[in-house]
């Protein structure tokens, strides 16, 4: 897939900007505060719904406006054209799709975006809380199922967090259909990221050989959230007690977690920072691999900052692989990166959140 027109207003430092995209090789260029990381979260935020800089959605606002808006024109491999929208206006986000107004979940499943940036070595060093977002991304787009069992299931999470906070004794009655239910939807999410993770393994293992030859074979772990011994609905009510002391339920699907451990660096800490994150731009490759074989065209790529994360060999071998599979990449830096001198097939300059095309 690939965005053809991005029409952003209000975010950040881009007041009214549009800007013609190639299907190849886009390249944002400029100084530092430019603009340029704002175009990619625009477009990040058509696939995910938040941003991926940390820090409240509302700082996305420009200070001043009353409105923030991206539209988007994208293009599918068999050459389907949908509008994407979405704005916030007042407390609001909406979400709009070939000019109808639809729930966020149906735009985000239209709009694969798969993203590298400064923070992504998170997803290897960081809290878990990453890495199930990631993996969520992923079995969102291939198990159609998975949203209404995830909302079911945060639903439930909701209403136990709230009786284990409720003043004066709760009644222990309350709690037992909202752990069923917890336990029941856990045990669907648990098997779809189960088998996601099991499809993930073989492009992981190929995109890690690629990236880091060094650190050997690898082994990817899971941990469901819950103990592997007894049904969750049974752990959660044992667990009553020490919920009502922490104030929330401490064990469930939302607690889950994965990492990959490395043949020659067993330990996280063994890890450098560099390694971190080509860790997690191989896991961020596989991931886009994995979709483009179950959905047949590949996601966007934006890669912030590509020049300062990674080596110029390493720079190089990742656009290979995006050109290749001719991927739609949108790409930022100071200046245009020596790797892609040749292959980048549009540049901008952007200066003070205005946009030239230069090639
Ligand atoms: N809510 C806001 N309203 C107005 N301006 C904002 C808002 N949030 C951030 N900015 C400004 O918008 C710009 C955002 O720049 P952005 O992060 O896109 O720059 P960049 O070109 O990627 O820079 P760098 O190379 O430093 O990463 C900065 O100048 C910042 O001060």
């Amino acid at each position: 897939m690939r965005l053809e027109r991005l029409h952003l207003t209000g975010l950040r430092c881009l007041t009214d900007v549009g800007i013609e995209l190639d299907p190849g090789i886009n390249v944002l260029v400029g100084a530092n505060g430019a603009g340029k990381t704002s175009v990619l979260e625009a477009v990040f935020l058509l696939s995910h719904a938040r941003s991926f800089r940390s820090g409240a959605k509302e700082a996305l606002l420009q200070r001043g406006a009353p409105n923030l808006s991206i539209f988007a024109e994208l293009r599918h491999a068999d050459d389907r054209v949908c509008r994407l929208g979405l704005g916030r206006s007042g407390v609001r986000w909406e979400a709009k799709l070939d000019g109808s107004s639809v729930a966020i979940g149906q735009l985000v499943r239209e709009c694969a975006v798969v993203c590298f940036e400064p923070g992504s070595h998170a997803l290897i060093a960081g809290a878990a809380e990453e890495r199930r977002r990631f993996l969520d991304w992923g079995v969102f787009h291939v198990e159609h199922d998975f949203l209404p069992a995830w909302r079911r299931y945060q639903r439930a999470l909701k209403q136990r967090n709230s009786l284990l906070r409720a003043a004066g004794l709760p009644v222990e009655a309350l709690f037992a259909p909202w752990e069923s239910e917890l336990a029941q939807t856990a045990q669907l999410i648990d098997r779809q990221r189960r088998n996601y993770l099991d499809l993930l393994r073989p492009k992981l293992v190929a995109s890690t050989q690629g990236l880091l030859p060094e650190l050997g074979s690898l082994e990817l772990r899971y941990r469901r959230g819950w103990s592997e011994e007894s049904d969750l609905a049974q752990q959660l009510q044992d667990q009553r007690g020490r919920d009502l002391a922490r104030g929330h339920t401490t064990l469930g699907a939302h607690r889950a977690d994965w990492s990959i451990v490395f043949e020659r660096a067993p330990l996280r800490e063994h890890l450098s920072r560099g390694q971190e994150k080509l860790a997690a731009l191989a896991c961020m490759l596989a991931q886009a691999e994995l979709y483009a074989e179950h959905c047949g065209e590949w996601p966007i790529v934006c890669l912030d900052d590509l020049a300062s994360e990674l080596d110029l060999s390493h720079q190089a071998a990742v656009v290979e692989q995006l050109v290749h599979a001719k991927a739609q990449v949108l790409l930022t830096g100071t200046e245009l990166p020596q790797s892609l001198q040749s292959t980048a097939t549009r540049v901008f300059h952007v200066e003070q959140g205005l946009f030239a095309r230069l090639l």
